[in-house]
């Protein structure tokens, strides 16, 4: 813990950022036991703000909560909001969501480029997660407690707050609609029909006309 007291510059922090020189940024986070909250209720949870982590169980859709035993559990796990988010737009299980309220006691800066490689969930992932705070992305993995004694070994200081770009609000995607705009579609269909029959009916009146005459 060498460089613990310096603070880095986000862009600093940032342009670490290959396998030989790979530096990470990860909010440190305390639970505050007496914010804790429970919430089953999932309709909701746009709402809910990103400092929550959330446990979430998954069960089956046909259970009720109400009625849950712990056989109905399929599994179990903390993911953050963003990851949440996704769940609940394309799971088709029932979730019940725990959610406990995070404090972030520090964001720090980790110097992992010894450890890319024994990364047990692989170099990419690190790698992929430079140049920005990576909290969400090793928290929703569910790091054990032992991953999280070995960071210690790594940081090497704390990124200035104030030079972190603004996380964006994960907004969920619209479902596309289906009544867009169909008038234009429903018009040009109609003239396919009614043009050759036009071209017709003028024809056929031409050569009435040029007959009689
Ligand atoms: C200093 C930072 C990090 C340390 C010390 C660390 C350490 C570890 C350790 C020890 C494991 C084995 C499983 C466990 O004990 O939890 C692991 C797994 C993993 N880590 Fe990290 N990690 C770090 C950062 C990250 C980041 C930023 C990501 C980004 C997504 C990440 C993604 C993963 C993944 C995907 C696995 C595999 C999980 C599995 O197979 O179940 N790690 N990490």
């Amino acid at each position: 813990m060498s460089g613990e007291g310096k603070v880095f510059n986000f862009s600093e922090v940032a342009s670490h950022n290959n396998r030989h020189d790979l530096w990470l940024i990860i909010s440190g986070k305390a639970i505050s036991g007496s914010s804790k909250r429970t919430t089953y209720d999932i309709v909701g949870i746009e709402m809910l703000c990103d400092d929550y982590i959330y446990t979430v169980l998954y069960a089956h859709s046909s259970c009720r909560y109400a009625s849950l035993s712990s056989h109905d559990l399929i599994a179990h796990s903390t993911i953050s909001f963003l990851r949440l988010s996704e769940h609940l737009l394309y799971a088709c299980n029932f979730l019940i969501v725990v959610g406990e309220r995070l404090r972030v006691v520090s964001t720090k800066v980790y110097d992992v480029t010894k450890f890319v490689e024994d990364h047990p969930g692989g170099d990419e992932v690190l790698l992929s997660s430079t140049g920005m705070d990576a909290t969400d992305d090793f928290e929703d993995v569910g790091h054990s407690d032992s991953a999280r004694e070995m960071m210690s070994e790594y940081v090497i200081g704390e990124v200035d707050q104030s030079t972190v770009p603004q996380r964006t609000r994960y907004k969920a995607p619209r479902q596309p609609s289906y009544n867009q705009d169909k008038t234009a579609e429903f018009i040009i269909k109609i003239l396919q029909f009614l043009v050759p029959i036009a071209i017709l009916g003028l024809a056929f009146g031409i050569r009435l006309y040029t007959k009689s005459t």
